[in-house]
């Protein structure tokens, strides 16, 4: 068998999908892109595609090998991203080959649900009471939000008091009946990191997430020291090369590659791996859509460390699309009570409704994230 061609579609919210074909008539799907940078990661996976044409798409790994260490310059969220989205396709391309979902080549279920957590209260996270009780009433019982809006590197104890008094409402209206995740979004520099941190710890989040920005990895250990709040870090995070340090260097409880970031199925099935080697736990990261998703789900169902699914329905980004817009099998994403099932379909177990991808294609947005400035007109984390 023979890659024949690579289509990308960029696509409303903000996400782009990858068609390979072949000339047995058996087609992968993937979907590289980096949020903000859909045309940067389309290019790079163009600029693979004449290695890629005439290649057997079976020999996935040779194929990862080459499009990683054949390029001088490696590594980084464009040309992960790219990698990430071809090697999904591959997989999805074997699977339907052989007739089997990917978990299925990867040695089988070790679980028989995944455990989702739901977005709640956007990017300035005000009343998420109301957000958390219509989804509680959909079966979840685990939510993620962001932990403050812009924060300077050194804030007033009113910023402070002012994003503690948001979780300390959340515990008071529902009490430890559900669990939620912080996410700071790198938005904390390491200096208020660990006072916030400290004024969480009563509320006992679930985790807190990106606690400082990924470039500031050196500080896990020490604000891992200052709380009991696991940590969680690694959407940031592009290879084993990079999470191999914060393995050896501790601090992070629970990480969360990207499917669509972290080299794909192949790289973070590896990543997933040593962290259960230090004890990690694993929560992919994935604010995309469904073919995002159903990667993540692959890696999730053969990984024994694997706890937490991210998934996209409802997430504040989905303006012009939703996560499921795209698939026929809609019902195969079906979540109970917080929980998703494997998908039973071959390969990545997703029924691309190809027509209506065409369509949404013709006016993609070129979404930008946006861009926050502190009170001084200097520029904030987002
Ligand atoms: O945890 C999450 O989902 C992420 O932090 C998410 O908010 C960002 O990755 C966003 O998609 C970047 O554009
Ligand atoms: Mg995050």
């Amino acid at each position: 068998m023979k890659i024949t061609k690579l289509t990308t579609y960029r696509l409303p919210p903000r996400w782009m999908l990858l068609k390979i074909e072949t000339d047995e008539g058996v087609v992968g799907w993937g979907e590289p892109v980096i949020e903000g940078r859909a045309r940067t990661v389309e290019t790079a996976v163009q600029e693979f595609a004449p290695f890629l044409i005439g290649q057997d798409p079976a020999r996935i790994n040779d194929l990862w090998q080459v499009m990683y260490r054949g390029s001088f310059y490696r590594g980084g969220a464009i040309l992960m991203s790219a990698i990430a989205g071809i090697d999904q396709a591959l997989w999805d391309i074997k699977g339907k080959l052989l007739g089997v979902p990917v978990y299925e080549l990867l040695g089988g279920l070790v679980r028989d649900r995944m455990k989702t957590y739901s977005w709640v209260g956007g990017d300035r996270p005000a009343d998420v009471i109301a957000d958390i009780r219509r989804l509680r009433a959909g079966g979840f019982d685990t939510f993620k939000m962001n932990g403050t809006e812009e924060f300077g590197i050194i804030d007033s104890a009113a910023a402070v008091d002012s994003a503690v008094a948001r979780i300390a409402e959340i515990r008071a209206a529902f009490g430890n009946e559900i669990e939620f995740g912080i996410d700071f979004h790198g938005r904390v520099a390491a200096p208020m990191a660990k006072v916030l941190l400290r004024a969480l710890e009563p509320y006992r989040p679930l985790f807190v997430e990106e606690p400082v920005l990924a470039e500031q990895a050196e500080h896990y250990p020490r604000l891992a020291e200052s709380t009991s709040i696991p940590l969680a870090a690694g959407e940031r995070m592009y290879s084993r090369f990079e999470f191999k340090r914060v393995f050896e260097q501790g601090g992070i409880a629970i990480v969360q590659p990207d499917l669509s970031h972290a080299g794909g199925i192949t790289e973070c099935v590896k990543i997933a791996a040593m962290a259960e080697a230090y004890d990690v736990a694993l929560a992919p990261h994935c604010p995309l859509g469904p073919v995002a998703l159903a990667a993540c789900l692959a890696v999730d169902f053969v990984s024994h460390n694997a706890v937490l699914q991210e998934q996209s329905m409802g997430i504040h980004y989905n303006k012009g699309g939703e996560l499921l817009d795209y698939v026929l099998n809609k019902d195969d994403f079906h979540i109970e009570g917080g929980y998703i099932s494997p998908l039973p379909k071959p390969g990545l177990g997703i029924v691309i409704d190809e027509a209506r991808v065409i369509e949404a294609s013709r006016n993609a947005p070129d979404w930008r994230n946006p861009l926050w400035r502190h009170a001084d007109g200097s520029v904030a984390e987002w």
